[in-house]
């Protein structure tokens, strides 16, 4: 069976120099560009990239993943800084360039995903709830992806349950004391050198205290996933947003071996 012909864009990066190690460690993928800033991307089109693993930039993502659309190229992005208007802009490009799949993680940790899931069926069971995330020192983003989407996930789970907005009683406080309001849920990022990716959800109740942690300890947590996504994106026309809609084979689809997913978008 031939390979999959995979390009890894922003290759000199933190977790893009992991990737293309994983990449060229894998039997059945074949590394056919590495691009870095500055790079042209039509080094993807004339090595016949099949799928590109976007992992830049705020700044960079939307105009390699334009490209990589238009190429009918699927990507694999874990870029950050997601906002609805970005996701809709890359809707629009999908829609114009039918069969090509795009898959975007907030984060590729299988940890991580399920640190969103518990957080999710957790959060209607207790008054109040807030997320802290805490990165390496170099981060562009805040808050991280993650904790973005883990606190649309909580509020979307309470608000689902019929849960009222959770009571604020800060009526004396500087500004950004209380973190950054997402959907209601505060939302605490810490910058500190020696980090690298880490989340923790508080969850109160009654007499009761729930903490969900989870750490990566080395981008080599990233691996299993992306590799998964790789394998899956051609198969999943359009925008799927979040690793959980490739992961509907179970554990096993995770160590490598190939799973069908849905749109989750
Ligand atoms: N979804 C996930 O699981 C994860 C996502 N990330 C995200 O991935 C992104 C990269 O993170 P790091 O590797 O820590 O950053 P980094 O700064 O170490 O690496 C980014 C690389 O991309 C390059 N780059 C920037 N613009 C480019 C362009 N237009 N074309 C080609 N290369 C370009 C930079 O020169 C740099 O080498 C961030 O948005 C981060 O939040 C990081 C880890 C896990
Ligand atoms: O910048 C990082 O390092 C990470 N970014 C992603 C995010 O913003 O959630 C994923 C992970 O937390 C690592």
């Amino acid at each position: 069976m031939s390979k999959l012909r995979v390009a890894v864009i922003g290759a000199k990066g933190r977790i893009g120099s992991e990737a293309v190690r994983s990449v060229e460690a894998a039997d059945d993928l074949d590394l056919v560009a590495t691009l870095g800033r500055g790079d042209p991307l039509e080094a993807l089109a004339d090595a016949g990239a099949q799928v590109a693993v976007e992992l830049t930039h705020p700044d960079s993502v939307l105009g390699n993943l334009e490209f990589c659309v238009g190429h009918g190229i699927h990507t694999v992005v874990g870029t950050t800084g997601w906002t609805p208007e970005r996701l809709d802009t890359v809707r629009g490009w999908l829609d114009a360039s039918p069969g090509t799949g795009a898959l975007i993680a907030p984060n590729f940790s299988i940890g991580a995903v399920l640190t969103m899931r518990f957080a999710q069926q957790a959060a209607p069971w207790f008054e109040s709830v807030e997320v802290i995330e805490l990165h390496h020192d170099n981060k562009a983003d805040a808050p991280s992806g993650t904790a973005t989407r883990t606190a649309q996930l909580i509020a979307a789970a309470r608000s689902e349950a019929g849960r009222p907005p959770q009571h604020d009683p800060t009526t004396h406080g500087l500004d950004g004391a209380r973190g950054a309001d997402v959907d209601g849920v505060p939302v605490h990022s810490v910058r500190l050198r020696g980090l690298l990716a880490h989340q923790e959800v508080l969850l109160g109740g009654t007499g009761e205290t729930l903490t969900i942690r989870h750490d990566s300890l080395h981008h080599s947590s990233f691996m299993p996933g992306i590799l998964l996504a790789v394998r899956t994106v051609p198969t999943v026309p359009g925008l799927t947003f979040g690793l959980e809609h490739f992961l509907t084979d179970g554990p096993g689809a995770a160590d490598g071996s190939a799973a069908t997913g849905h749109q989750g978008a």
